[in-house]
């Protein structure tokens, strides 16, 4: 049995979901299919996510937004309309819709989830009813119903072990069974969604609780390439990955598949394939346990902004025991997740995603760093970009932290930060976000032409 994941490309248009009908009815073992909501269909158009975020917002600060629930409305109802379906369908969907509104307007804590979930659930009851329509057999299935649990953590659930068991028993069912991602619900029966782009994580969970012999993601690209193909033109396709190089490369801004999405997966060892929507006869890129020794060391280069550097510096930190720690308990303390700490002698920097420390928040938390570690500097940097080089074995190849400083030099981009060792499949860099895309097309020269 295979678990196909489509992705908010592969259901954007009534014809898009025509070619997942012919995808999934080409292979009998593809039995268990899970839905993102309608996404871009040219590149100035808006996620449906997007837009129930939007008309969520609104609503819980008692503005109504006309604008965006008829743009809702509108990409279901056109959706439905091509595909030749009942206006039933229509009907469903946007009674949840007004449901979860009406939910907000109640002010109940689980409203803006409900809503943000209807995307997936309307593209889920669109695709069975389809299917249907189109003479197999199908079901909807809610995550509800598939035993999806998760913890209470609105827009960051994580899933809870006893689901796996829960999903297996969908193995009992002869029908194509359709469940929408992203969302999940506590043992309180609150629906939550995942961060975004989670419907990877739920194809992901309900892989590994069906035991599926393989995990496939539908995108719009033919494969994961190795280096993100907007910043550099054609670049080389990815035919295999390790678990640990795709997380690296995903967690490092490879969007083409969720960072949490390979747990599930790499606990059960299922292999996932990245497929292609629009060409599904290319072969894709196959993410597996281990792989055979590979001529090239680094197989990935991802990079993201957005970032910035918490910086402090004091004469015979190396000496003051718990220094780190209280650093860190401060940040703790004011909800500001980190994502990497490398630090020296006398001085340490964190390095921070920039909407985890807005400006009123980083007074509050400069001032407490100046006030209980007596720190001699500390300053903040943003507009800080980070980029990853990702590869098995990389760490134990003379040279590469080499090759890699040379490629930064002749691009002109200056290195703000290094840091090599804390992963074994990993090596990063710090540099402005101005001299990124300079600096990531001269090491795809240097590592890949
Ligand atoms: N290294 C990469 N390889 C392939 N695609 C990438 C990479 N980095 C970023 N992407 C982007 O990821 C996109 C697919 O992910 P996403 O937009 O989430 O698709 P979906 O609509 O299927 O969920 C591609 O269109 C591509 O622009
Ligand atoms: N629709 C959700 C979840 C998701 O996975 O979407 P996509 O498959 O379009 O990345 C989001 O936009 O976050």
């Amino acid at each position: 049995m295979k678990v196909v994941k489509f992705g908010g490309s592969s259901v954007a248009s009534a014809g898009q979901i025509d070619k997942i009908t012919k995808i999934i009815v080409s292979d009998a073992s593809r039995r268990v299919i899970v839905v993102s909501a309608p996404g871009k269909r040219f590149s100035e158009d808006v996620k449906v996510t997007d837009l129930l975020i939007q008309l969520g917002e609104s609503v819980r600060i008692g503005v109504d937004n006309e604008k965006a629930y008829q743009q809702i409305l509108d990409r279901f109802e056109g959706i439905i309309r091509d595909l030749g379906l009942d206006q039933k369908v229509l009907e469903q969907v946007v009674k949840k819709i007004n449901d979860s509104i009406f939910r907000i307007k109640q002010q109940d804590p689980s409203g803006l989830d409900a809503l943000k979930s209807c995307g997936e659930d309307g593209s889920a009851l669109i695709v069975s009813a389809y299917l249907n329509h189109e003479g197999y057999a199908t079901s909807y299935v809610n995550p509800k119903e598939a035993g999806i649990l998760v913890q209470d953590q609105p827009g960051g659930a994580l899933v809870l072990d006893e689901s796996f068991d829960h999903l297996y028993q969908l193995r009992k069912r002869e029908e194509i069974l359709v469940i929408p991602g992203f969302f999940g619900f506590t043992k309180e029966e609150k629906l939550v969604t995942f961060s975004r782009g989670g419907s990877d994580i739920t194809g992901s969970i309900v892989a590994a609780g069906l035991k599926a012999e393989l995990y496939e993601n539908f995108t719009d690209v033919d494969s994961v390439y190795c280096v993100n193909p907007m910043l550099v033109d054609n670049p080389r396709q990815l035919t295999s990955l390790t678990y640990r190089e795709m997380r690296e490369l995903s967690y490092a801004g490879f969007s083409v598949f969720h960072d949490e999405a390979l747990i599930p997966a790499f606990k059960q060892k299922i292999p996932v394939c990245i497929k292609n929507t629009n060409n599904p006869s290319a072969p894709g890129t196959m993410i597996v346990a281990d792989l055979p020794e590979r001529e090239h060391h680094v197989v990935g280069i991802a990079s993201d902004n957005g970032f910035l550097n918490l910086y402090v510096s004091k004469y015979l930190m190396n000496r003051e025991i718990g220094f780190g720690r209280r650093l860190l308990q401060i940040l703790e303390d004011e909800e500001v997740s980190f994502e990497h700490a490398p630090s020296g002698i006398d001085d340490m920097s964190v390095i921070i995603r920039e909407h985890q420390l807005p400006k009123q928040k980083e007074e509050i938390v400069i001032q407490r760093i100046k006030d209980e570690l007596q720190v001699d500097m500390v300053l903040i940097e943003r507009e800080m970009a980070m980029i990853m080089l990702v590869g098995e074995g990389m760490n134990q190849t003379v040279g590469i932290a080499s090759s890699a400083t040379s490629a930064f030099h002749k691009a002109g981009v200056n290195i703000e930060m290094i840091n090599q060792g804390s992963s074994e499949v990993s090596m990063m860099f710090g540099v402005k976000t101005e001299g990124l895309a300079a600096a990531v097309q001269s090491l795809y020269r240097t590592f890949f032409d």
